[in-house]
Parts: structure tokens; C-alpha cells; sequence
């Protein structure tokens, strides 16, 4: 059963013992809450016993004053106790979850990413995590401590006199089926809401992120209106599961009310016919007050837990989702990457790459040309495990990729992209991060072979210099000389470029194809092209169109081949750029 409990609200193993003793403590600290009753019980019973017959005498007051305090005392410990295996524990249950879930994103194939969007997993991480949270400090124990501590008064009451027992308690198991059959409305609301609450997320960081663009398009008010539209959505949805919630909640806390009435009815019934004395009926009235207290928290506490289970069915299928696994010894005989009748498709769509063949040796330059959208980045991303293929297979070195750990085989793979994706940090620790033990000797090294020093030296503070978020304050030409000094830093034995002088202007350009020229000595190297100037020096290029190669060989074969693609696309490549604006 616990292993279920355990599984059904996500806890790491720690957080099921600490869950453990959170709810015996909070039992404990419930039941403590009772000893006013037992003290108030004894002195009545003294003071009716000296009214009855005053020869007996009245005990000391110093003793109710002794049992009072101890009472007191004794429930300020539990409840400290309760505090620390509650509020404590649950902090360091939240980090351990957060963490074990950015240690599953970190696994995860990317297919996973493409599946679900930013908000969506930042919002796994934030908020189910701190529902999570709130379950674990609040819901939870309240559920498990204070049903504990009812049960046991529930047993005493009835211990005492089934008959009362019986007319206080009956309305609580009525009070939680009518609440559990009131589940899947809450639930239904709740989906809704979190519907809309991601709706609004997505919006607002689609917003945040392409505000430079729907300036320049002047659609600003347009988003606006989106945006405007989707909170009140979510406000909309937020209100309908609040009010669901509390419909049910406060139906079944009403409910319980009719437990006074007919503990009064009954009682009065019972005394009238002398079957029970004046005491007892006063103690179960006193009883009955009170034992609905922790009820009713319960009651609301499951009713928040209907609304949690949400947020703990989506921790719980990131856990659940499959990671790339394999071995963390890679030992390849040399670094040439080959593709043998690779088929791909993303997730359940069509082939985007169908029967890949080539060969990308090791000391040599292998360039992926074709049309937009015929499969280049897609098979240079396949080579280091980005994705898994659907057919055929990647080596490197003679290993095929799918039976190495991920993280071992990047370790093999540096990038040069376009989209160059830096930190906000310093110039010096952007470039560490292609090595994070590097010296700064080597970081310095790194950036002088990559040209970075021409515009460091302009920097207010040279390497310390913070960049801004994703390098904002740098230029395209800049950013990319961070980017390949991070590569030459890394020194992996394979580059994937995507291109990476593009988009640059002439004087940028020549920098970082000089920077380039240091980093591809000696490796295996795969580039993306799109402009066929840049391919023409290569040492082979494979020709890819609908996801197929159509062709391969040397540059100086393919421009010789009478209706070759490649000369095809050099001929058009020549006529574009005779167009005059
Ligand atoms: N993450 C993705 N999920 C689904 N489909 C994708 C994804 N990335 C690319 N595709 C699709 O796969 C096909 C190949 O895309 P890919 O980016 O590999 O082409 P490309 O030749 O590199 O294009 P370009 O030169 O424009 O960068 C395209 O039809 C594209 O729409």
C-alpha cells in the first residue's frame, strides 16, 4: 500500500519516509489536541462527585493547574515536532523532486521536447512541483494525521457509548462518499483550468520572447488583445473549479452539522430515560464539536487533492517517459561518422530522411547540400544522437551511435550552428563552457585562436565582461567567435556546422572563417550549406533532396556531371547572384 501512496504522489524514496513520519507525527499532535477534553473531563467529574457528596472534598487546584500546564506542554511539543516532519521535510522533498526531474529532462530524447513546449515543462517543474509541495506539507499529512487521531477518538467515543458514537459520527462516512462522487466535476474543472492557465503561459512567453518582432510588425495590440483574452479565459476556468471546489466542500462540511443535532436528539432521548448521566452527555457534546474539526479539514483536503492529481499524473509521465540509455565506454577506431540506409521520421510524421547513405571521413570536409527542408540538419543532428532513427544505422569510429550513452557520445561532437545560444555571463565563462575544467590560460588560448580578442579588447571589462541574456550585446560575427572558441576549447574530435558565416557581413566573415580554419584541422567534419561558394572547397559533398542522397562525390566530380543536381544548383546559385536589386 505505501508503495502505491508513493507512486500515486510522486515522492522520491526519502520523501515516502519523511511523508511517513510527517503523518505520525501530525497524528500524534492531533490526539495531543484532545487532552484539554481528558482534563476538563476529570475535573468535572471531581466537581460533580463533590456536589453529589461534599464530604469527599475538593482536590487541589494546584493539580488541574498541574494537568492543564502539561497539557499545554505537552501539545507544544508535538505540534514543534509535527512542524519540523512536515514544513522541513517538504523543502527538501520539493528540491530532490525538482532536481530528479531536470535530471530526467537532461536524459530525454529531444522528440520529447518537440512533444511538449517550454511552459508546459516549466510549469512541471514550478508549479506541479510546488503542489506537490503543498500536498506534501499541508494535504497529506492533515489526511493521514488527522484520520488517524479521529479514528482512535472515533473508537473511544465508542468505547464509552455505541449509541451516542453512532449519532455523532454517522454524517462523516456520508460527508466523504457524497465529496468523492463530486470527483470528476472537480476534476473535469481542473482540467480546464490548467488548460487555460498553459494557454496563458505560452502566450505570454510567445510575447516576451517575439516582443522585437510584433513591434516591427506593429501587431502589438493585437497580442495584446490575445493575451488580454486568454487571462480572462483562465480567470474564467480558475473561478468554475474554485467554486466547484467549494460547492463540494462546504456541502459535505455542512452535512457533518447534523451530527450536533441528533447527538443532542439521541442524548436527550438516553438521559430522559436515564440510560445515560448528566456528564457523559455533556462530554460527547463538547466531543462531537470538536471531532468535526479535523473532518472538515479533511474534507478540504481531499478536495484540494482532487485538484492536485493533475499536477501529480504529469510528474509522473516525465518520469515515466523512456530515456536514450547506453554505454558510457566509447571506444571508436577513429572518428569517421557513416550513415548506412538511414530511414527517420519525427515523431509520428512522415520520413524526413529515407535509405541514407554516406561517408564523412575523419581529416576531411563533408558537406550536406539540398534544398530547404530535404533533411540536413536533421541527419547532422541524427549523427550525435539528437534523436534515435527509425531504420538502418550511425558508426562512429565503427560504434554505432544508438548503443552509446548520449552525453558520452556528445562528448565526441562539437557544434558551430547559426542560432549560437549563449549565457548571461562573462565572455570568459561562455567559453569555458565548452570545457568546465579549462584554465584560463586555455580559455584565453581558446579565444585568441578564434579571434575573440579584437573585439574583447573594446569591452568595458575585457573577458569579464557580462554578455547579456543570449549574448545581446554582441554582434552576429561576435557571438559566433564565442561560439567556436567554446568548440576549439572542447577540441572534440567531429564539428557539425550549420553554416556558421552565413549571415555574416565580409569583415565579420573573414574573421571567423579564419577562426574555422583552426578548428577543423584534423577532424571529421560535417557542414550544412545553403551558399555553394562555401562548399566548393570541400572534400566531399552529399547531395540530399526529399530526405534521399541523390548524389555524392568530390565538388570537381559533381560540377562535371552533365545533368547533375549539384552543378544544377551551382548554375542557379551563379544566376541569383547576378540579380541586381
Ligand atoms: N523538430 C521537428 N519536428 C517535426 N518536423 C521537423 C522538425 N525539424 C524539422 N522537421 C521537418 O523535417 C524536414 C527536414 O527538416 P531539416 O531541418 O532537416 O531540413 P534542412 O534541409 O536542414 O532545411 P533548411 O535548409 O531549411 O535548414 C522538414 O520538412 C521539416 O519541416
Amino acid at each position: 500500500m505505501w508503495r502505491r501512496i508513493q507512486d500515486a504522489f510522486a515522492l522520491t524514496d526519502q520523501g515516502m519516509k519523511d511523508f511517513m513520519r510527517g503523518a505520525g507525527f501530525c497524528a500524534l499532535a492531533n490526539l495531543m489536541l484532545m487532552l484539554p477534553i481528558v482534563v476538563l473531563y476529570f475535573t468535572a467529574s471531581d466537581f460533580i462527585r463533590y456536589l453529589d457528596d461534599p464530604s469527599v472534598g475538593l482536590p487541589g487546584m494546584a493539580l488541574y493547574a498541574a494537568g492543564i500546564v502539561a497539557a499545554l506542554v505537552v501539545m507544544f511539543v508535538t505540534q514543534m515536532w509535527e512542524y519540523r516532519a512536515t514544513y522541513t521535510a517538504v523543502y527538501q522533498e520539493s528540491a530532490r523532486k525538482r532536481i530528479a526531474i531536470a535530471e530526467r529532462l537532461r536524459r530525454l530524447p529531444l522528440s520529447f521536447f518537440g512533444r511538449r513546449d517550454l511552459s508546459d515543462l516549466t510549469s512541471v517543474i514550478m508549479k506541479d512541483c510546488s503542489d506537490q509541495e503543498r500536498l506534501f506539507s499541508h494535504t497529506m499529512p492533515q489526511i493521514f494525521g488527522m484520520g488517524a487521531s479521529t479514528l482512535v477518538f472515533a473508537v473511544m467515543m465508542f468505547a464509552f457509548d455505541w449509541r451516542l458514537a453512532a449519532s455523532a459520527l454517522w454524517p462523516i462516512p456520508v460527508a466523504l462518499v457524497a465529496l468523492l462522487l463530486t470527483a470528476h466535476i472537480q476534476k473535469s474543472h481542473t482540467v480546464k483550468k490548467n488548460a487555460a492557465s498553459l494557454s496563458f503561459a505560452d502566450a505570454l512567453q510567445e510575447y516576451l520572447e517575439c516582443h522585437r518582432e510584433i513591434r516591427s510588425l506593429n501587431k502589438v495590440g493585437a497580442f495584446q488583445d490575445e493575451l488580454d483574452c486568454r487571462i480572462d479565459r483562465f480567470e474564467r476556468e480558475k473561478i468554475g473549479a474554485e467554486l466547484a471546489m467549494g460547492v463540494a466542500v462546504c456541502s459535505a462540511q455542512g452535512f457533518l452539522r447534523l451530527g450536533i443535532a441528533s447527538v443532542i436528539v439521541v442524548g436527550t432521548v438516553l438521559l430522559v430515560a436515564g440510560q445515560v448521566d448528566f456528564l457523559v452527555f455533556f462530554v460527547y457534546l463538547l466531543a462531537v464539536t470538536r471531532v468535526y474539526d479535523p473532518i472538515n479539514v479533511i474534507l478540504q483536503a481531499i478536495a484540494e487533492l482532487m485538484d492536485m492529481s493533475l499536477s501529480l499524473e504529469r510528474m509522473r509521465a516525465i518520469e515515466n517517459e523512456p530515456i536514450q540509455t547506453g554505454s558510457t565506454s566509447f571506444e571508436p577506431q577513429g572518428h569517421d561518422v557513416v550513415f548506412e540506409d538511414v530511414g527517420f521520421a519525427y515523431a509520428d510524421g512522415e520520413d524526413v530522411l529515407s535509405s541514407v547513405s554516406f561517408k564523412a571521413r575523419e581529416g576531411q570536409v563533408t558537406a550536406l547540400v539540398g534544398a530547404s527542408g530535404s533533411g540536413k540538419s536533421t541527419a547532422v543532428k541524427l549523427a550525435s544522437r539528437f534523436w534515435d532513427v527509425s531504420s538502418g544505422a550511425i558508426f562512429v569510429g565503427g560504434v554505432d551511435v544508438s548503443t552509446v550513452d548520449p552525453e558520452t557520445l556528445l562528448s565526441a561532437f562539437s557544434e558551430v550552428f547559426q542560432d549560437v545560444v549563449l549565457f548571461d555571463d562573462t565572455v570568459r565563462e561562455n567559453i569555458r563552457l565548452g570545457k568546465k575544467d579549462a584554465t584560463n590560460e586555455e580559455v584565453l588560448a581558446a579565444a585568441r585562436a578564434a579571434r575573440c580578442d579584437e573585439f574583447v579588447e573594446r569591452l568595458p571589462n575585457g573577458y569579464d565582461t557580462m554578455i547579456g541574456e543570449n549574448g545581446s550585446r554582441l554582434s552576429g560575427g561576435e557571438r559566433q567567435r564565442i561560439s567556436i572558441a567554446r568548440a576549439l576549447l572542447k577540441d572534440a574530435p567531429i564539428v557539425l556546422l550549420d553554416e556558421a558565416t552565413a549571415s555574416l557581413d565580409v569583415e565579420n566573415e573573414t574573421y571567423v572563417q579564419a577562426a574555422l580554419s583552426e578548428l577543423l584541422q584534423g577532424k571529421t567534419v560535417l557542414v550544412i550549406a545553403h551558399r555553394m561558394r562555401t562548399v566548393d572547397n570541400a572534400d566531399k559533398i552529399v547531395v540530399l533532396e526529399g530526405g534521399c542522397v541523390v548524389e555524392q562525390g568530390s565538388p570537381a566530380e559533381l560540377r562535371e556531371k552533365p545533368d547533375g543536381r549539384y552543378r544544377r544548383m551551382l548554375e542557379l546559385q551563379r544566376e541569383s547572384e547576378a540579380w541586381v536589386l
